[in-house]
């Protein structure tokens, strides 16, 4: 159920205001503000070390700013239901390696309070018919990767936010993975990511903000 977005809303959903951080002295960025609605993609960008992560964990909840404040419908995070509406997924895939893909698949679905679907479905969806009940740490990078991003086939949560998604997949695995976020644009969903692969092409709308790498 899609509680928050709706292809009619043009109101904020997500704004950050005067966001800062700071790491071992060095301000990685400062007054950034940003602002999204449903069916935006946000892409954040910058060089190996600007603090593309640091932004992404902020604005997910996961970090705290060192000025400025993230707000959700105009409520701080953690006043308002943001965790029920997020799907995070971090720069590392967050793949237990002893655990099986289609446990995974179970153990995601119970996190997101999700009926159980048919995980041999959204497994080959991804291409990994036949990989299903193997431990992950027997499975390539770019396996791995697929198995993380499952969660976004399972997820009925309308924020996606997203550290390097597109990292050790193939060029089809590429491809499927925009066409989701196309769809999920579409449906109404916001998407923020880091990638340092252009998006312009397959995503003509998107926003890009660009953070300076600073000493
Ligand atoms: N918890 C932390 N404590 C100390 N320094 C940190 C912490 N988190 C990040 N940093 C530092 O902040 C800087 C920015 O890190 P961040 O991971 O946000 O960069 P990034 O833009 O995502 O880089 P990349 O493109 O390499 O993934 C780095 O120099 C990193 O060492």
């Amino acid at each position: 159920m899609r509680a928050v977005f709706s292809k009619s809303s043009a109101d904020p959903v997500l704004t950050a205001s005067n966001l800062c951080c700071v790491r071992q002295d060095r301000i990685l960025f400062e007054a950034v503000n940003l602002e999204l609605t449903a069916g935006q993609l946000l892409q954040i960008g910058g060089k190996n070390g600007a603090g593309k992560s640091s932004l992404l964990r902020i604005l997910a909840g996961l970090g705290q700013p060192d000025d400025g404040e993230v707000l959700w419908q105009n409520l701080p995070l953690t006043e308002s239901d943001f965790p029920q509406n997020l799907c995070f997924i971090g720069h590392l895939s967050g793949i237990q390696p002893q655990l099986t893909a289609l446990e995974h698949l179970e153990f995601w679905q119970a996190a997101f309070g999700l009926a159980p679907t048919d995980g041999y479905q959204v497994l080959a969806t991804l291409g990994l018919a036949g990989l299903e009940d193997i431990p992950c740490q027997l499975l390539s990078a770019g396996q791995q990767r697929r198995v993380s991003l499952a969660r976004l086939w399972l997820t009925n949560r309308p924020l996606w936010i997203l550290d390097e998604p597109f990292t050790a997949l193939d060029q089809s695995a590429i491809l499927l993975l925009q066409q989701k976020f196309t769809e999920h644009l579409a449906s109404g969903g916001a998407i923020i990511l880091t990638t340092h692969q252009p998006l312009t092409q397959q995503f003509p709308a998107a926003q890009l903000l660009e953070l300076a790498y600073r000493w």
